[in-house]
């Protein structure tokens, strides 16, 4: 199988404190593949190592062939962070042309991408306003909409449902789906055990490492867990 992903012994230190420890981790292409674990345990950290956005002390990162940090790569990737990185003066539709136009996109293509990513987010009556003025949902449907507008290979979304109604996120999920389907690789935090059972593969992190990882059913088979609710707590319990 290609992988899209391959880390290897990868470490980080903030400080004194080891938020990541070891981690060896290889992500296959066209798969959905889902990082849950409790708050503070380095699922953040470690997608920011993917995206090159910070680096590790030890350890490599590789995708698609590139070793992390790699400009070029910066085309590949679709990146939403947990937190809102948009232009609250400027439209929504502003905000999609200023990134877009960072990819290179202009034109026809640009306008036909600004129109398929708004609608899919269900966001193309809100383009004309200014997002100052949206809601905290509306505003990560934006963020997710700039990180599909390039057409990335991989997207990473850190978190990407919260604050989104459950009509909506099963229409995210829908099409997170249709872009696997079509070859795409999907890594996604999430703290929603309904959504990480839809992932392929879910990698368990704890402590800065990952205790397990396997598709839903493995995992509950390992655990002896009747769902994956009762898998997280008795990961928890095991690594006490
Ligand atoms: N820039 C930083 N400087 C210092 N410590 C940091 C920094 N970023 C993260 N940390 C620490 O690293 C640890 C892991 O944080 P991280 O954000 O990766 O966790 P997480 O699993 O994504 O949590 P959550 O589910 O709450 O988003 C935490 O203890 C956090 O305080």
């Amino acid at each position: 199988m290609n992988h899209t992903i391959r880390i290897e012994s990868l470490s980080k230190n903030y400080g004194k404190q080891e938020v990541l420890k070891d981690i060896n981790l290889e992500v296959g292409e066209g798969r959905i593949y889902g990082f849950i674990g409790p708050s503070g345990s380095g699922k953040t950290t470690l997608v920011k190592m993917i995206v090159g956005i910070d680096s590790p002390d030890t350890g490599t990162v590789t995708v698609l062939d590139k070793k992390v940090p790699n400009l070029k790569l910066l085309q590949d990737i679709g990146y939403m962070a947990q937190s809102d990185a948009l232009y609250p003066e400027l439209t929504g539709k502003e905000n999609l042309v200023f990134f877009a136009s960072l990819f290179g996109l202009k034109g026809t293509a640009l306008r036909e991408r600004i129109a398929y990513v708004s609608k899919l987010v269900q966001l193309d009556d809100a383009m004309n306003k200014k997002v100052v003025a949206y809601s905290g949902g509306m505003k990560r449907r934006l963020s997710l909409a700039i990180a599909l507008v390039h057409d990335p290979k991989l997207l990473i979304l850190d978190e990407p449902t919260v604050g989104i109604d459950p009509e909506l996120r099963q229409s995210v999920w829908q099409e997170l789906l249709e872009l696997m389907a079509q070859g795409k690789t999907i890594v996604l935090t999430t703290h929603v055990m309904d959504e990480a059972a839809k992932c392929e593969v879910i990698a368990l992190v704890r402590d800065g490492g990952i205790l397990a990882s396997g598709s839903p059913a493995e995992l509950k088979a390992e655990y002896g867990a009747a769902d994956l609710e009762g898998v997280f707590l008795a990961a928890g319990r095991g690594s006490e």
